[in-house]
């Protein structure tokens, strides 16, 4: 036997799994793992048992790792499952759009710069806005009719009017959250006031984060550690020191910090999972690579809804692809 691991289910009731092997070595999915409206399969955990994102349960999430630690390839993992869902997907991706661009056909909306991010921001509030007056206009129908259930969120509206999910990825956060200039400084704020307001009130309008960097502390400045609380999913990858596991989970699952500074750096991927219930647990996504993802959102690039709210954030999809020109390097002076 490999391991034992243990799981109390309610009081007095404790259920035992055992493992033969390490079941992360080498993640193998099952092939028939579950799919449900806004919940798929990122990863396998060390019971053997498959990894869910549920949006619909705890619709923000915090991904941090140091560098090379594996969250690209967990958030490539979920943008691969997501495709085939019916679902908006929005991306920021403050690596010059290295990490999500290339998956651009199945994106509504992309940023790939702190500029565009914040104005980004504004069109998805003025979107949720939206969607509140819709579900404000729809409780108000069922109100006055007897029986009729009211909605509270996306949710309980009638399919025909029910809004597109979406799901916001912002890939390297940090860079959001840094600033050198007053100008800046101004946007920086304007950027965080926003992402504030949609981890606080973008449930009900369907709308949920995945915000994914390498820390993700007070340091940033003010409002991180307010926006971090709403981000009620943590994942964290291997990590160079014990604050920054502090920052995904010192405040949820302090046991949890442990298991994570413990990730070997022989085993990228390798992540600690933990919500607020104080539950933990290991786990692994499978290896998929950059043209699985690629393949998986050009499979389902039909999919991909159009929200006029973020038409101007739209990819550009150049087909074919030009060469970009880097400069040579100047000629060393000659004596
Ligand atoms: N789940 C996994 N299983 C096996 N290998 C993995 C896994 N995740 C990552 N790796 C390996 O680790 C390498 C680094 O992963 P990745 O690019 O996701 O790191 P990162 O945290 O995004 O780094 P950076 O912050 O520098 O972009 C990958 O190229 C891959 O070889």
């Amino acid at each position: 036997m490999f391991e034992v691991t243990s799981r109390e289910i309610r009081s007095g009731v404790v259920e035992l799994r055992m493992t033969g092997y390490d079941v992360l070595r080498r993640v193998q999915m099952p092939a028939r793992a579950e799919r449900s409206t806004m919940r798929v399969p990122v990863a396998l955990r060390e019971d053997g048992d498959v990894h869910y994102r549920d949006y619909r349960t705890t619709p923000h999430a915090l991904t941090i790792g140091a560098t090379k630690s594996g969250k690209s390839v967990y958030q490539r993992n979920l943008v691969a499952e997501l495709a085939a869902q019916e679902v908006a997907l929005v991306g920021i991706d403050c690596k010059q759009g290295v990490e999500l661009f290339p998956l651009a056909r199945r994106f509504s909306a992309l940023a790939d710069n702190p500029d565009t991010a914040a104005d980004l921001l504004d069109a998805l509030i003025a979107h949720m806005e939206d969607v509140y007056q819709l579900i404000r206009a729809e409780q108000r129908i069922t109100a006055d009719t007897p029986d009729a259930d009211i909605a509270a969120d996306i949710w309980d509206l009638p399919d025909h009017l029910r809004p597109v999910p979406i799901v916001l990825l912002v890939d390297e956060v940090a860079e959001l959250a840094l600033f050198a200039t007053k100008d800046e400084e101004k946007r920086r704020d304007r950027i965080i006031t926003a992402l504030a307001r949609l981890a606080q009130l973008g449930r009900a309008a369907g709308i949920y984060l995945e915000i994914c960097g390498q820390r993700f502390g007070s340091e940033l400045g003010k409002g991180i550690t307010m926006l971090r609380a709403q981000l009620s999913v943590r994942t964290a990858h291997r990590v160079n020191d014990e604050t920054s596991a502090n920052m995904a989970f010192g405040d949820i699952a302090p046991d949890a910090v442990l298991a994570t500074v413990q990730i070997p750096v022989s085993a990228p991927g390798l992540a600690i999972t933990g919500d607020a219930s104080g539950g933990w647990s290991r786990i692994r996504a499978p290896h998929t690579s950059l043209r699985a993802a690629v393949d998986a959102c050009n499979k389902h690039a039909h999919l991909t809804p159009d929200l006029p709210a973020l038409d101007a954030f739209r990819p550009v999809l150049a087909s074919p692809a030009v060469p970009v020109a880097i400069p040579a390097p100047a000629a060393p002076a000659t004596p």
